[in-house]
C-alpha cells in the first residue's frame, strides 16, 4: 500500500447553486416581491456577518450560462452550522421561487506534500489561517469538482509518495506564478460528496482562469491524473447588484 498523504482540514464549505424561476417571481404581487427582497437581504446580511466574529465566511455570485443563476458559498466550522444556513435560506419566501440544480459539500484542505519533513505546519499561524480563509473579494469565481484518476495504468493512489510529492511541487510552482492574479481555495470532499475535491478560484480577470487551467492541463499531475466535473463561472454580487437584478427582471 502506498503511504497516504497527511491532510489538514479547516472550515466546512457549502457551495449552494440556485436557479430562479423567473415566471414564478414575476407572478408575485409587487408587495410580495418587495417583502421577499427585504427578507432575502436580511438573511444574506446575516450570512455575511459571520466574518466579523471569524465564525466563517460567505460570498454571493451571479452565475453565467444556463447551469444556475446564483451561487452562495458558505464556510463554517461545522456541518451543523452549514445545515442551519441551508434551512435558514430555505425558509425564506425567495427560496420558494428557486431550485437547487446542484450543491457541493466539502472542507477546506491543505496537504503535507509541500511541507518539509519533520516540521509541524500547524505551528505556523499563516498555515492555520489558510484553513479558515476569508472569501476573496475578487470580481469573479470559478468552481469545479475534480478527481485524481484511478486507472490501472495511471492510478494516483498507487504512486509512491515521492513521485506524488514531485508532481505536486511542480503544480504548486505553476500556481505560485499566478500570485496576485488567481487565489485558490481547494476543498476536500472524499467521503463528503461525489467528487474528491472542489476547486474554487478567484480572480479579477476571468481570462486568468482560462490561462491557469490551460497551463495546469499541460503539467503532469493534471495531464495524467486530473478528471474534471462541470465548470461554473460567477461574478461577485453586491447587495445592490442582487436587488437590482431581482427588480430589473420584472420590468417589461
Ligand atoms: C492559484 C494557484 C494555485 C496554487 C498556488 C496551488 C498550490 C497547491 C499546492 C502547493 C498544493 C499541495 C499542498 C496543499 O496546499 O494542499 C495544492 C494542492 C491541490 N491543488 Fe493546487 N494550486 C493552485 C491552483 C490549483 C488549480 C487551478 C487546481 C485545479 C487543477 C487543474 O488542473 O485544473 C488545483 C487543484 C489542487 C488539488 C486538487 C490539490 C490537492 C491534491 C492532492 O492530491 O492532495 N490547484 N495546490
Amino acid at each position: 500500500m502506498s503511504e497516504a498523504v497527511k491532510t489538514y482540514e479547516g472550515w466546512y464549505a457549502y457551495h449552494d447553486f440556485r436557479k430562479i424561476d423567473w415566471t414564478r417571481w414575476k407572478s408575485l404581487s409587487p408587495e410580495k416581491r418587495d417583502e421577499a427582497i427585504r427578507e432575502l437581504v436580511e438573511v444574506l446580511r446575516e450570512f455575511a456577518s459571520v466574518e466579523e466574529s471569524r465564525g466563517g465566511s460567505f460570498g454571493q455570485y451571479a452565475v453565467l450560462g444556463h447551469k444556475a443563476d446564483l451561487l452562495f458559498i458558505h464556510f463554517r466550522p461545522t456541518l451543523e452550522a452549514l445545515n442551519e444556513v441551508k434551512w435558514r435560506f430555505d425558509k425564506t419566501a425567495f427560496a420558494d421561487v428557486t431550485s437547487a440544480p446542484t450543491s457541493f459539500i466539502s472542507v477546506v484542505e491543505l496537504s503535507a506534500y509541500t511541507v518539509p519533513p519533520g516540521t509541524d505546519p500547524m505551528s505556523d499561524p499563516a498555515f492555520r489561517e489558510r484553513l479558515q480563509p476569508s472569501m476573496p473579494k475578487a470580481k469573479y469565481v470559478c468552481f469545479y469538482p475534480m478527481n485524481k484518476r484511478r486507472n490501472l495504468s495511471d492510478n494516483w493512489y498507487m504512486l509512491p509518495m515521492e513521485e506524488r510529492r514531485k508532481m505536486m511541487k511542480s503544480h504548486g510552482m505553476i500556481g505560485r506564478s499566478y500570485a496576485g492574479k488567481v487565489r485558490q481555495i481547494v476543498t476536500g470532499s472524499i467521503g463528503l460528496d461525489d467528487w474528491e475535491w472542489g476547486v474554487s478560484l478567484f480572480a479579477d480577470d476571468p481570462l486568468h482562469f482560462k490561462k491557469i487551467v490551460t497551463e495546469m492541463r499541460f503539467d503532469e499531475v493534471s495531464a495524467r491524473f486530473g478528471e474534471f466535473g462541470p465548470f461554473y463561472i460567477g461574478a461577485r454580487l453586491t447587495e445592490e447588484g442582487l436587488v437590482s437584478l431581482l427588480k430589473e427582471q420584472v420590468k417589461g
